[in-house]
């Protein structure tokens, strides 16, 4: 069989969503934007977790919104997300999704799924893609969630996943407690409804950012979300349900709209603080190696 290492990945996104007139450009989560924000650790949350990082009072915060995809033009309609934060000078770096899971969990399907998508003589084959959307059940879950989320209206009104499991040291144990985190947005979540959807250009998100930071910042919580026993922490692809302990582990105010800049820059979710651990999961790993061929042919 196919052996999917981070170079193979890396070839099947240029394959997919490359361009031989702009070689240069980011491979994936293509049309983005920046901003500026602070992150504010929670006091609690400094003493309930011993990263030290949280001992500062605030800690400036880089921000890329982006959609999901190869494409430079796509539709702010498109339902997949994301935002990459950096804070400080990568002493956190932070790559989410507007998704809770993904639609693998290890290398071979990730590979699977980009490959089925591959236009072959200029034609994709979208009878392909539908039958092994219900043949592979990470890519049915994955479609299916997908199906059930909205079109939000605004970043503002998005909340962002972490996706992997991390692992968090807590101060009085001194043992890691693995949990996922997300960045919940303190307006709330609010989708475009189908009347909105279609008075609605492809361009709204970065006007909407402009408008609403001349105001008054974005405000997100960060929380965690502890494991429960049960829980699959080593599976991108699957849910957790019920209820979890959580821990806020401060705020996000974002407050200042900063053009393309950083379009070209990349964020690697492996620059992690003391105190903190990476997943475990088949993926996280290859993801980081991935992350670091796609920036390297972009120089
Ligand atoms: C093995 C798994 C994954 C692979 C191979 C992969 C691949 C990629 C690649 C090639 C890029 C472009 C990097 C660059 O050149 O700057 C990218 C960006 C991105 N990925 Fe992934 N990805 C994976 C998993 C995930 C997951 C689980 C999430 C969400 C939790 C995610 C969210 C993002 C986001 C938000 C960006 C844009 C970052 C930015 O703003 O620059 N990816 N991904």
């Amino acid at each position: 069989g196919q052996i999917y290492n981070a170079q193979k990945i890396a070839d099947l996104f240029y394959k997919l969503n490359g361009d031989a007139k702009n070689p240069h450009k980011k491979i994936n989560h293509t049309k983005g934007f920046c901003a500026l924000g602070v992150f504010i650790p929670d006091e609690k949350a400094s003493a309930r977790l011993d990263i030290p990082l949280l001992d500062k009072a605030s800690i400036p915060t880089e921000v890329r919104y982006s959609l999901s995809g190869g494409n430079l033009h796509a539709s702010d309609k498109s339902k997949g997300r994301g935002m990459a934060l950096r804070m400080g000078k990568d002493d956190w770096v932070m790559v989410m999704t507007n998704a809770p899971i993904n639609f693998a969990k290890n290398p071979e399907e990730f590979g699977r799924y980009l490959e089925i998508r591959i236009p072959k003589n200029g034609h994709v084959d979208q009878e392909k893609i539908k039958r092994t959307t219900q043949e592979v059940a990470s890519f049915r879950n994955f479609a299916h969630y997908m199906q059930g989320v909205g079109v939000t209206d605004s970043v503002a009104h998005t909340r962002y996943y972490s996706t992997h499991t991390f692992y968090f040291k807590d101060k009085q144990t001194q043992r890691f407690l693995p949990a996922r985190f997300s960045f919940v947005p303190v307006a709330g979540v609010h989708d475009l409804t189908h009347a909105e959807l279609k008075r609605t250009g492809n361009d709204f998100l970065e006007r909407d950012f402009k408008d609403r930071v001349a105001k008054a910042p974005i405000v997100y919580n960060m929380v965690l979300e502890l494991a429960n026993k049960n829980d699959p922490t080593n599976d991108t692809t699957k849910l957790w349900h019920g209820k979890h302990e959580e821990i806020k582990v401060g705020q996000l105010r974002v407050q200042t709209y900063k053009g393309h800049g950083c379009n070209g820059e990349v964020f690697m979710p492996s620059m992690l603080p003391s105190g903190v651990e990476p997943p475990k999961d088949p993926l996280f790993e290859l993801r980081n190696e991935v992350y670091s061929i796609t920036f390297s042919k972009r120089q």
